[in-house]
C-alpha cells in the first residue's frame, strides 16, 4: 500500500516553542488513519502544514506524492479539509456556502451534494449566521464528503454533532474509504476512533508517542481481570500474584488488574489458587487504551 501522507521527522516552531518535535505520520491509501493526543500535543499543527497552511520548520513532508509547501493549490483541489471549529460567511445561505467552497475546490458532485444536504437533513436555504454550531459543521462536512477528493482530512470534525448525526458521519467515512479515499481524522472522541480507525497515530508534546495498526495494539493491549478477595485470603492471593509479575494489586476485596497478555494465564491461575471469587477476565477495551496515553503531565 503506497502512503498518501509521509511525514518523517517534522518540526513546526513557533519562537521557540516547538508545537511539533520530530514527528513521523504515516497514512497508507484507502486507510482510516486516527491522529489522537491531548489538547496541544501539536495535532492541529500537524495537519496545518499537511495542507500547505504553515511552513514546517524542519522534516521532510509529502501528501499524494507533493510537497505542500510548494504545491498548496493543487492540493486543496485534491483534499477535503473540515475543521472542529468552523467559521463560515455568516450572511451567505447554506447553500450559497457549499457553491463558494465547491468553487473554490474546482470540482463539484451535485447529486452527491444533494443526498448528503437531505441525509444530514440541512435547511441549505437559511443563513449560515442563523445556523446552530452543529449545522455549521454539516455544512463543511457535507461539502467535503461530496467533493471529488482522494483524501479527507478531518481535524475534530464531530463537535457539536448530536448522535444520530455522529452515526451519519461514521457511514459517510466508511462510504468514502468504500470509494477509494484515504482518512486523516483527528479525534477525541475515542469510541468514533475505535469503530472507525484501522491505524493510528498517538502524539504527546510534538512527538510520536505509538502507531501503527489497531488490530495489533488490541493484540499488546492484554486484559483487565477482577475477582472478589475475601479478608481471610487476602494473603495467599497477594502472594500468589506477586509471583505472577504482579506487585502491588491494590487494596481488597475488589480487585481490578490491568494484566499484560502474557501474564493472564498466570495471574488467573494465582486468583483461583488463592481462593478468589468471581474472577472474570475481558480484553483492554481499545477506548482504555487510547486513554492511558491522555493522562500527562502540565507542559
Ligand atoms: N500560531 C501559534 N503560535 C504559537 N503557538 C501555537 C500556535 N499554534 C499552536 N500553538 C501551540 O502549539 C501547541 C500545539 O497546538 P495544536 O493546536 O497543534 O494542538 P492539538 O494537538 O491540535 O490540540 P487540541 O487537541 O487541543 O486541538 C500548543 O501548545 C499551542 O498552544
Amino acid at each position: 500500500m503506497s502512503a498518501v501522507v509521509e511525514v518523517d521527522g517534522l518540526v513546526k516552531t513557533f519562537g521557540r516553542f516547538a508545537a511539533v518535535d520530530g514527528l513521523d505520520l504515516h497514512v497508507g491509501a484507502g486507510e482510516v488513519h486516527g491522529f489522537l493526543g491531548p489538547n496541544g500535543a501539536g495535532k492541529s499543527t500537524t495537519i496545518r502544514v499537511l495542507l500547505g497552511l504553515y511552513r514546517a520548520t524542519a522534516g521532510r513532508v509529502r501528501v499524494l506524492g507533493l510537497d505542500p509547501a510548494r504545491r498548496p493549490a493543487e492540493l486543496t483541489r485534491r483534499i477535503s479539509y473540515v475543521p472542529g471549529d468552523v467559521a463560515l460567511w455568516p450572511t451567505l445561505t447554506g447553500q450559497e456556502v457549499l457553491d463558494a467552497l465547491a468553487a473554490l475546490r474546482g470540482t463539484r458532485d451535485r447529486a452527491a451534494e444533494r443526498r448528503l444536504v437531505d441525509a444530514f437533513a440541512l435547511d441549505t436555504r437559511r443563513q449560515v449566521r442563523t445556523y446552530s454550531k452543529g449545522n455549521r459543521q454539516k455544512v463543511v462536512l457535507v461539502a467535503a464528503f461530496a467533493a471529488r477528493t482522494e483524501l479527507l482530512v478531518l481535524d475534530e470534525p464531530t463537535t457539536g454533532l448530536d448522535p444520530l448525526m455522529e452515526e451519519l458521519f461514521q457511514r459517510c467515512v466508511r462510504e468514502a474509504v468504500a470509494q477509494g479515499r484515504t482518512v486523516l481524522l483527528s479525534s477525541h472522541v475515542l469510541a468514533e476512533v475505535e469503530a472507525l480507525c484501522e491505524a493510528v497515530t498517538i502524539v504527546k508534546d510534538g512527538r510520536l508517542v505509538e502507531s501503527g495498526p489497531v488490530a495489533q495494539m488490541r493484540l499488546l493491549g492484554g486484559s483487565q481481570v477482577t475477582a472478589t478477595v475475601a479478608p481471610e485470603q487476602a494473603v495467599a492471593v497477594a502472594a500468589g500474584l506477586r509471583r505472577a509479575g504482579i506487585a502491588d494489586p491494590g487494596p481488597g476485596p475488589d480487585l481490578r488488574l490491568d494484566v499484560p497478555r502474557a501474564q493472564v494465564p498466570a495471574v488467573l491461575s494465582a486468583l483461583a489458587g488463592g481462593g478468589a471469587l468471581d474472577i472474570t477476565c475481558t480484553p483492554t477495551r481499545l477506548e482504555d487504551l487510547f486513554r492511558r496515553h491522555y493522562e500527562v503531565r502540565a507542559r
